[in-house]
């Protein structure tokens, strides 16, 4: 085994001198002695901008609206045009509004249009449950059988998907793909260009949901004509739990109605005119319905200025040196114990985050929590680990792996219940 990194501790030190994002560790709240590595779930609280938001209402009440620096009005659409960056779109093809499902909801009312024999929508059978349960929704809706019309691409190992096997399932009879651009369990991440192309090709729309990538890989989604995708804020881009999602329209469809009309998607200088015929925006914003939550936007706003300061590149080259350090100290110092890696090992099919399979698994995590370390546990083998390249450093990998080693030579993990907590 060729190995990049050296083994120990010192070197672990002697990286984070060097690391130039070194200093965003001490933009978040970390709790004491907590080793984070749950980044992929919910990332932590950042400390910018935190109270922005309270603080315009207290000072200007309704005229929070329109007055002070950032007014409310244009808020999701600034921070749309803030996370633009992020997916690779123009600022008018992102806003920031609902929740990830709801969102989904959203875009496949306004993009899954059955017309003749084109009836089906592809997805998978790895995918994250929220994503099947909108598509068999809005099949009902449509009057139509989700045992008929929803094609879920099978995966050979229960880890990873093949996209050939995806584009030859972009028959004549298909709609709409909807497609993870990184699984949540296995952290594969999809080639988002090739599916997209084929799509394309083949007369399909294609649809994305970003919620594992955005703030971990950076996208090209207008380049790569994207025609949607969504996201929530509340993993990689901290915007806490809840905090208001992401989503994104290529410009080339700003003039279809969206499927879910509300009034916080007309046209600002209309909106007020409170009449009863809906003139959408001509942008993203146009997929929004009610209110913002713009209280649940002040986190967002924060953590997107790092975002912009730090840049994706930056971003991404270190989360992949992260996983990849974080790879090899298991390889070479968990020998023997049990443990796979069942991410996909190649930079460009590897998320944010490494997925450690074990067949003692959810005792494991927990152990791990007892040891101050906060990974999550996936049903039914794996646990993952994300060191989020804005406050993981490359000690707090090593001190993981290390206690993990401890865990496994101590048999401490038998200490506890072999059942997943109610939030696992
Ligand atoms: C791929 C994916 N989609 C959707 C969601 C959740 O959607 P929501 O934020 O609407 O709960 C998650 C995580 O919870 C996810 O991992
Ligand atoms: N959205 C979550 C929640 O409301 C509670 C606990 C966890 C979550 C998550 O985000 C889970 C996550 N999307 C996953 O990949 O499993």
């Amino acid at each position: 085994m060729e190995l990049l990194f050296s083994q120990t501790r010192e070197y672990a030190e002697e990286r984070d001198q060097r690391d130039e994002l070194r200093s965003y560790r001490r933009e978040f709240y970390i709790p004491e002695g907590v080793l984070y590595m749950d980044g992929n779930s919910l990332g932590l609280l950042s400390k910018r901008a935190v109270m922005h938001m309270v603080e315009a209402w207290k000072q200007f009440g309704i005229d929070g609206w329109t007055e002070g620096d950032k007014p409310w009005f244009y808020l999701a659409e600034q921070l749309g045009g803030q996370m633009a960056p992020l997916v690779g779109a123009k600022p008018h093809e992102v806003v920031a509004a609902g929740s990830t499902t709801t969102n989904l909801h959203q875009l496949l009312a306004t993009f899954y249009r059955p017309c003749g024999n084109r009836t089906k929508i592809v997805a998978n059978e790895l995918d994250f449950p929220t994503d099947i349960y909108a598509i068999k929704s809005i099949i009902r809706l449509k009057g139509l059988d989700p045992e008929q019309n929803l094609i879920r691409i099978k995966s050979e190992d229960g880890r990873y998907l093949r996209e050939e096997e995806i584009i030859s399932a972009m028959t004549e009879e298909v709609a709409l793909v909807l497609l993870p651009t990184v699984l949540y369990r296995s952290g594969q991440l999809l080639n988002v260009k090739q599916l997209t192309e084929a799509a394309r090709e083949k007369g399909v729309l294609i649809g994305f949901d970003a919620c594992h990538s955005i703030g971990a890989v950076l996208h090209q989604f207008h380049a790569w004509q994207v025609d949607f995708a969504v996201w929530c804020t509340y993993k990689y881009l901290n915007s806490g739990p809840g905090g208001v999602a992401g989503l994104y329209v290529h410009e080339k469809h700003h003039s279809h109605s969206p499927g879910l009309a509300g009034w916080f998607g007309s046209r600002k200088d209309r909106q007020f005119d409170m009449d009863h015929t809906f003139e959408p925006a001509g942008s993203a914003g146009a997929y929004q319905t009610g209110t913002p939550h713009i209280l649940s936007m002040a986190p967002l706003s924060g953590s997107l200025e790092m975002f912009a300061e730090a840049g994706m590149e930056r971003i991404r080259k270190k989360s992949l040196v992260l996983t990849e350090y974080l790879m090899q100290l298991i390889r070479v110092r968990l020998d023997g114990m049990g443990f796979t890696i069942g991410n996909p090992v190649e930079e460009e099919r590897r998320g944010g985050h490494v997925a450690l399979e074990h067949v003692e698994a959810v005792r494991i995590a927990k152990a791990l929590k007892a040891e101050k370390v906060i990974p999550d546990f996936r049903s039914p083998n794996v646990i993952r680990l994300a060191p989020v390249a804005l406050y993981t450093s490359f000690a707090d990998v090593w001190d993981v792996v290390d206690r993990l080693k401890r865990i496994m030579e101590e048999r401490t993990y038998e200490r506890f219940q072999q059942e997943r907590g109610v939030v696992a």
